[in-house]
């Protein structure tokens, strides 16, 4: 079987990567969640003065990008990738809710933007990947065998993120993710670098009336038709 290259993006919470790590876990693939890279950029400017407050000290930044060194390690007791940000395991911190919050603006900078798609880039030069975002098939890998863009309500997006941290034991908000993913929707649709939309040449899934079990059935019967 010819190893190809798989594209899947889409608005905030709706199931990417929780469709592209199955599918890559059970294909042998590589599996890059494109949003963890930016979330460490951000991590990264909240923790070394890049912020006051909302407001990005975009010199700074610029001067400092490539020191940010962002990779990804195997969780032996997950089964699934850690960020690292410069060694440092940053899984967790990337998710608050400070980070969701402040993410959005940061990858609106054509610089970090720039960055971030050249390592994508090396990531996936030998094939055999599946990348999840939101400029994956427009942008970073244009050529992909397989492209998917994924949607669903707001509402259910929300929901579903809610349950999860409920079920993590996190305090959570379902007011405060609701508008986080609607405010982060609206930043990633309209910046001017690399907006989110749906390729051409992508398939649409929309995932609100559908179960785990069958988007993850739905997506390996794209894969088998593409990769043969
Ligand atoms: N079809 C589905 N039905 C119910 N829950 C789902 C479905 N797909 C994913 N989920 C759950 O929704 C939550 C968000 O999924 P996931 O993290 O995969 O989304 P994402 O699109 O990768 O998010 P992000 O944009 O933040 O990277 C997770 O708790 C996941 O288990
Ligand atoms: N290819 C990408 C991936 C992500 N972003 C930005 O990062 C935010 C967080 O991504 P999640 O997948 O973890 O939700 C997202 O809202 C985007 O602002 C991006 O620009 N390009």
């Amino acid at each position: 079987m010819k190893k190809i290259t798989i594209a899947i993006d889409g608005f905030s919470s709706c199931g990417k990567s929780t469709m592209a790590k199955d599918l890559a876990r059970e294909v042998g693939y590589i599996y890059i969640d494109s949003g963890a890279m930016y979330r460490a950029v951000t991590l990264y400017s909240i923790e070394n003065g890049i912020f006051n407050g909302d407001v990005i000290d975009t010199e700074k930044l610029k001067n400092e990008i490539k020191n940010i060194r962002i990779s990804f390690q195997l969780n032996k007791e997950t089964g699934r990738p850690d960020t690292y940000l410069n060694g440092v395991n940053v899984e967790n911190k990337i998710r608050s809710m400070e980070v969701s919050s402040k993410v959005s603006p940061i990858s609106t900078l054509d610089f970090v933007r720039e960055e971030m798609v050249a390592q994508q880039q090396t990531m996936g030069k030998e094939k055999g990947i599946v990348m999840d975002g939101r400029d994956i098939g427009t942008t970073v890998f244009p050529d992909a065998e397989l492209k998917i863009f994924v949607t669903a309500t707001p509402e259910i997006r929300a929901q579903r993120r809610y349950d999860e941290l409920k079920a993590k034991g996190q305090e959570a908000s379902f007011d405060e993710i609701l508008e986080n993913v609607k405010q982060r929707d609206y930043i990633d649709q309209n910046r001017e670098v690399s907006p989110l939309r749906k390729a051409e040449d992508a398939l649409l899934l929309d995932n609100t009336h559908l179960s785990i079990e069958e988007q993850k059935e739905w997506l390996f019967r794209q894969f088998n038709k593409v990769s043969k």
